[in-house]
């Protein structure tokens, strides 16, 4: 796993309070995840602040509706420049594919394409209040695969999924997985963790870690003892 592989989540509702952290990691170590509330808060320029400090952004839009809308928005996020970018699989096969096709031009400067299949808040209690009768791992499964035929480079996933997507979909498919807690972590609204170790011994290629290293008295120490605990 490289030394970039831990992607971290900046939930901020402040900007300064963002950069600050921001200022306090290391590039080299790590890249960042933008979300729906600082980008609805702080737009465009706020990606090119953490691009000006040499940081990479998966911009964590989860893009869902129809296929020539999420294209458009795939472009747009293709045209920030962000490293990486997603989109719900529940959004079908046309909608996955024409998000792909939009990111044809941009040949090898394009964004990883990534798609959310179950959220990690998702129980299989919820699945069935919106009409899914199948277990939140089956449904996982079914969305993956659809995410691969589609041509997508992978997926965000529960650790507790990896093993299996891994040996399903290949090595080369990737697995962005959040939910993910160190020894002694506070778990805080997380239900189903793990640890980054064991999350990359099921098959992770991305590790999502937001407050443990965000809240800590030291996010440079916190992140640094993260890979400690990988290497
Ligand atoms: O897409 C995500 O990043 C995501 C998907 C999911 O199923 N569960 C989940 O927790 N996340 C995000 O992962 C991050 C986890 O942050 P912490 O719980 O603070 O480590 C947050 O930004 C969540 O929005």
């Amino acid at each position: 796993m490289s030394n970039k592989s831990i992607l971290v989540a900046l939930d901020f509702d402040d900007k300064h309070a963002a950069l600050q952290l921001v200022d306090q990691l290391d590039p080299r170590m790590c890249r960042l995840k933008v979300g729906k509330e600082m980008f609805t808060l702080f737009g465009p320029e706020f990606i090119k602040a953490l691009h000006e400090r040499d940081f990479d952004v998966f911009l964590d839009l989860k893009f869902h509706d129809i296929p020539n809308t999420v294209a458009k928005a795939v472009t747009a996020a293709a045209d920030l420049g962000v490293w990486m970018t997603n989109v719900h699989a529940s959004g079908g096969l046309a909608m996955m594919q024409a998000a792909k096709k939009a990111l044809v031009p941009y040949g090898d400067k394009a964004p990883i394409l990534i798609a959310v299949t179950v959220l990690t808040s998702m129980s299989d209690e919820d699945l069935k209040l919106i009409g899914i009768n199948v277990p939140a791992f089956e449904h996982v499964q079914r969305l993956a695969e659809l995410t691969q035929l589609a041509g997508l480079d992978g997926v965000v996933c529960s650790a507790h999924e990896a093993k299996v997507l891994k040996s399903k979909l290949g090595k080369e498919f990737k697995l962005c997985t959040p939910g993910i807690r160190p020894v002694g972590a506070d778990k805080g609204d997380q239900h189903r963790i793990m640890t980054p170790p064991q999350a990359v011994e099921a098959g992770s290629d991305y590790l999502v870690i937001g407050r443990p290293i965000t809240k800590a008295d030291d996010p440079l120490a916190a992140l640094k003892a993260i890979h400690e605990s990988l290497s």
